[in-house]
C-alpha cells in the first residue's frame, strides 16, 4: 500500500483527491490537514464522504506527513515550497497541485506569483507532472510540480500540431472559460453565486500567470519559443472548462484528424472525438479526461476544442495519475468514474 498525506484537505482540490483517493485500491490515507481545524472530521467538510472515512484532520506539519510515503500539497501557491525541502529530505515523496515548482526560470515564477522561491535549488529536479509529455521522468520523480487547469487544457490541445512544427508559433491564440471552482474554496467576492451567475466575463486579459507556464510546456515540445495569446473566463458552472484554440496552419495537406488520433491512441485519459464534435463539459464531470475536437474551417485554420473537469484533469485526477506513475502502477488506477449526465 501507498502511504499518502494530504496538505490543503478542507479545499476543493484537496476534498476531490481525497474522493478519489478513498476508492483507490492500493492507497492508505495516513494523514490529512488543516490549518484551523484539527481534530474535526473530514466528512463535516466533505459530506459526500460519509460512510467512506473516519479520517480527522492533523496540523500541516512536517513530522505528520514524514512518515508517508507521499505528500500531496493541495494548498495556494507557495506552501509546498516552504516544505517540500525537509519531505524529500525524509524520503517522503512529493506532489505539488499548485505552482511552486512549475516554472523552471525562477525570476520568471516570481515575477508572476509576487513571492521569493523558498528552494530554488528543487526546482529544477521537479518533473513537471503532464504525463502525456513527461511520463517516463514521472516514474523516477521525487518531487513532480502538477500543473495548472489551464494549462492541461491549453498545451493537450496545442501539442500535436505544436510538436509537428505545423501551426504559426508566433501567433497562437487561447480562449479558455472556466467554472467558479477553480478559484477555490476560500470565499472571494468575484466566485460569489450572486456575482458569477447570470452573468459571463473575462479576466487576466493583460496578463495570467498560467501564460508563462503554458509557453513553458510548448517551447519544449517546439523546440523554440512560442507567442500565445492566452485569455481565460469564469463562466457560471461550477466545474469544468473549456478552451479553445486557434492557429494559422503552416501545411494545408495535413490530416489534422489523423494527426490528434496517432498523437494520443495510446493515451488513457485523452479522448479524441470524431470530425465535427463539440466536446461539452458535462461529459467530463467528475471523471479525469480530456476530450479533444479538432477543426479546419478553412484551408489555413485549426480550431481545437478541448474540455476538461478543472478539478480532476486539471488537478486531483491527473495527481492521482501522477502517484500511479511513481509508485510503478498502472496509469488508469482509481480513475476509472464515468461522468454523470445530465
Ligand atoms: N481549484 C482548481 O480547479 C485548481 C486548483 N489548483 C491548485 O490547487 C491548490 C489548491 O486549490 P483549491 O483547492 O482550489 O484551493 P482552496 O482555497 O479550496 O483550498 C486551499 C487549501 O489549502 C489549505 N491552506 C491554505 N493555506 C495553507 C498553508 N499556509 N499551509 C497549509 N495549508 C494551507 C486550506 O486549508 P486550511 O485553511 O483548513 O488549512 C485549504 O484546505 C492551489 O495551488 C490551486 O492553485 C490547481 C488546478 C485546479
Ligand atoms: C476560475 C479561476 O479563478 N481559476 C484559477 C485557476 C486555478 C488554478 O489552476 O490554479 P493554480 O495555477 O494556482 O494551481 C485562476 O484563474 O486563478
Amino acid at each position: 500500500m501507498i502511504s499518502v498525506g494530504v496538505v490543503g484537505a478542507t479545499g476543493y482540490a484537496g476534498g476531490e483527491l481525497l474522493r478519489l483517493l478513498l476508492r483507490h485500491p492500493r492507497v492508505e490515507i495516513a494523514t490529512i490537514t488543516s490549518r484551523g481545524h484539527a481534530g474535526a472530521a473530514l466528512t463535516d467538510w466533505f459530506p459526500n464522504l460519509r460512510g467512506e472515512t473516519d479520517l480527522r484532520f492533523s496540523e500541516p506539519q512536517v513530522e505528520n506527513l514524514a512518515d508517508c510515503d507521499l505528500a500531496f500539497f493541495a494548498t495556494p501557491n507557495g506552501t509546498a515550497m516552504q516544505m517540500v525541502p525537509q519531505l524529500l529530505a525524509a524520503g517522503t515523496r512529493v506532489i505539488d497541485l499548485g505552482a511552486d515548482f512549475r516554472i523552471k526560470d525562477v525570476k520568471v515564477w516570481s515575477q508572476w506569483y509576487g513571492l521569493e522561491h523558498a528552494c530554488p535549488e528543487l526546482v529544477e529536479e521537479a518533473v513537471y507532472g503532464l504525463p502525456e509529455v513527461n511520463r517516463q521522468a514521472i516514474r523516477a520523480a521525487r518531487l513532480v510540480a502538477n500543473p495548472g487547469c489551464y494549462p492541461t487544457a491549453v498545451q493537450l490541445g496545442f501539442l500535436p500540431l505544436v510538436e509537428q512544427g505545423l501551426v504559426d508559433l508566433d501567433h497562437l491564440v487561447a480562449d479558455a472559460k472556466s467554472g467558479a471552482s477553480g478559484a477555490g474554496r476560500q470565499p472571494k467576492q468575484n466566485t460569489m453565486l450572486t456575482e458569477v451567475a447570470e452573468s459571463f466575463r473575462a479576466y487576466g486579459a493583460s496578463g495570467h500567470r498560467h501564460l508563462p507556464e503554458i509557453q513553458q510546456g510548448l517551447a519544449r515540445a517546439a523546440g523554440r519559443p512560442v507567442e500565445l495569446t492566452f485569455v481565460p473566463h469564469l463562466i457560471p458552472i461550477i466545474r469544468g472548462i473549456h478552451a479553445t484554440l486557434y492557429g494559422r496552419l503552416l501545411d494545408s495537406e495535413v490530416d489534422l484528424q489523423a494527426l490528434y488520433e496517432k498523437r494520443f491512441r495510446d493515451e488513457a485519459f485523452v479522448d479524441v472525438m470524431p470530425p465535427g464534435s463539440h466536446p461539452e463539459t458535462r461529459t467530463v464531470r467528475g471523471i479525469n479526461v480530456c476530450r479533444i475536437a479538432v477543426h479546419r474551417p478553412d484551408p489555413g485554420r485549426v480550431v481545437v476544442l478541448v474540455v476538461e473537469d478543472n478539478l480532476v484533469k486539471g488537478a486531483a485526477g491527473q495527481a492521482v495519475q501522477n502517484m500511479n506513475l511513481m509508485f510503478g502502477l498502472n496509469e488508469r488506477v482509481g480513475l476509472a468514474d464515468i461522468a454523470v449526465i445530465p
